[in-house]
């Protein structure tokens, strides 16, 4: 089986990888029969060279291969008809933008499995880059509260050469007495947390975190029920607030009082109120200065999360008065960071990660039969058709 390793095309480029040279060796040693080659790439985090040294083929194509392996969506050009390909595809929402790859996936007979997709039996993602996020998040953040406040500069993420870089950053950085709240404990909600307790911040409880003040710098992580309660004032659970979110309401305002640096990092799910709106925003309660929004849904729970920020220009102002962007070092001005691409800023471990997962969990179905169906769940198209799981893709497909 001769798997293929593709370059990059899209811009802004990305130098991340779905395999490091190591992630290559360790499937060799495990699966010898798989044949591994590179497409050359002068962007990519590791070089050719790290590859050829490793002792994989480097090489100008990699269309003799069965399976092409790759992180961002491929332009339509470069997609090599009747091969299997693994990419974010970005299409399962009906994106816009990428109706045409999809269309294109079809026309080629290529069949698409799209790592977003790739789950365990329990519709467990197996392979993503959230903790890398959140990693790169949680130094984006406690960077943008220092720009704010005038107090600390610490270079920019993209300047550091890997998470314990960020980390010795953050440990020189003398952060004031404030109070940060973290929303999520997933993947991005873990690697904040990995980073703020890297840095040597303590964690504290909800209920010490809304009523006691501190001579040192405090975090609290909190999930959906300690953001939202139930209407009607009954008993909330997690199970009832997925299946119902109507039912619920924000009570994130006894948090946005005493917080001073908001990261948000959990996921919000269609139906779910607003964490904090713009009206909120004005209120007298609302002392958040700098949010740090991982999630980064534009025009959603966060409001001042008004469009996604860039790696070259992460941090712009939220002037809640007129809920439209400004200076962030205004007075009054929210600053908010909302890269929507943190992983890119660090490419060597956010591959490194990667790789193992996908070498983990993706790399022995090949080899098993796919027992525990991975790739079945995860393959969007065959044959010219998208398969049953995403047949409700046919309509966008359509352009409908
Ligand atoms: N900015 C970036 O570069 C970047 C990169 C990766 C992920 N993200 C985003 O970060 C967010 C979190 O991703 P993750 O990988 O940590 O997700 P996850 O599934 O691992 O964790 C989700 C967290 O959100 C909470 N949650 C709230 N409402 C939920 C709902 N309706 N369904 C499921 N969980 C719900 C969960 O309790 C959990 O704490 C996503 O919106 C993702 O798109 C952003």
């Amino acid at each position: 089986m001769k798997f293929g390793i593709i370059r990059e095309r899209k811009n802004p480029p990305d130098k991340r990888v779905v395999l490091s040279p190591s992630a290559c060796l360790w499937i060799k040693e495990q699966f010898p029969e798989v044949e591994l080659y590179v497409e050359t790439s002068d962007i990519r985090v590791f070089k050719d060279r790290d590859y050829e040294e490793a002792g994989f083929p480097v090489t100008d194509k990699v269309s003799h291969c069965d399976i092409l392996l790759g992180v961002k969506e491929v332009p339509v050009d470069a997609l090599v008809p009747g091969k299997k390909y693994f990419f974010f595809s970005h299409t399962i929402k009906k994106q816009p933008y990428n109706r045409k790859l999809l269309q294109a996936v079809l026309e080629k007979n290529i069949e698409l499995y799209d790592h977003e997709v790739i789950t365990g039996r329990n519709g467990q993602r197996l392979v993503a880059f959230g903790r890398y996020a959140g990693i790169v998040g949680a130094y984006n953040g406690i960077r943008a509260y220092g720009l704010k406040s005038g107090l600390y500069d610490i270079p920019k993420a993209e300047m550091l050469p890997d998470r314990l870089a960020l980390i010795e950053a953050l440990e020189k950085t003398k952060l004031p007495d404030i109070k940060i709240l973290l929303t999520g404990k997933g993947r991005v909600g873990s690697g904040v947390k990995e980073m703020l307790d890297g840095m040597g911040l303590k964690q504290v409880d909800c209920d010490t975190y809304l009523t006691r003040t501190f001579s040192y710098p405090v975090y609290c992580q909190i999930d959906v029920l300690e953001y939202n309660k139930r209407k009607d004032g009954t008993p909330a659970s997690f199970q009832d607030f997925y299946e119902n979110p109507q039912e619920y309401e924000s009570d994130f305002m006894r948090f946005s009082r005493v917080t001073d640096l908001y990261i948000a990092g959990h996921f919000y799910g269609q139906g779910a109120p607003a964490i904090f709106t713009r009206e909120d925003a004005v209120s007298p309660d609302f002392n958040i200065r700098v949010v740090a929004d991982i999630s980064c849904d534009i025009d959603g729970p966060v409001a001042s999360t008004i469009r996604a920020s860039t790696i070259a220009d992460p941090v712009y102002g939220y002037d809640p008065q007129t809920g439209t962007e400004t200076d962030f070092r205004q007075e009054g001005a929210i600053a908010v960071m909302a890269v929507d691409n943190l992983p890119c800023e660090l490419p060597k471990d956010a591959s490194e990660g990667f790789g193992e997962m996908f070498t983990e969990y993706v790399m022995p179905a090949f080899f098993n039969g796919d027992k525990d169906g991975i790739l079945e769940r995860a393959r969007m198209t065959s044959k010219g058709h998208l398969t049953d799981r995403y047949a409700y893709l046919q309509d966008y497909v359509d352009g409908k």
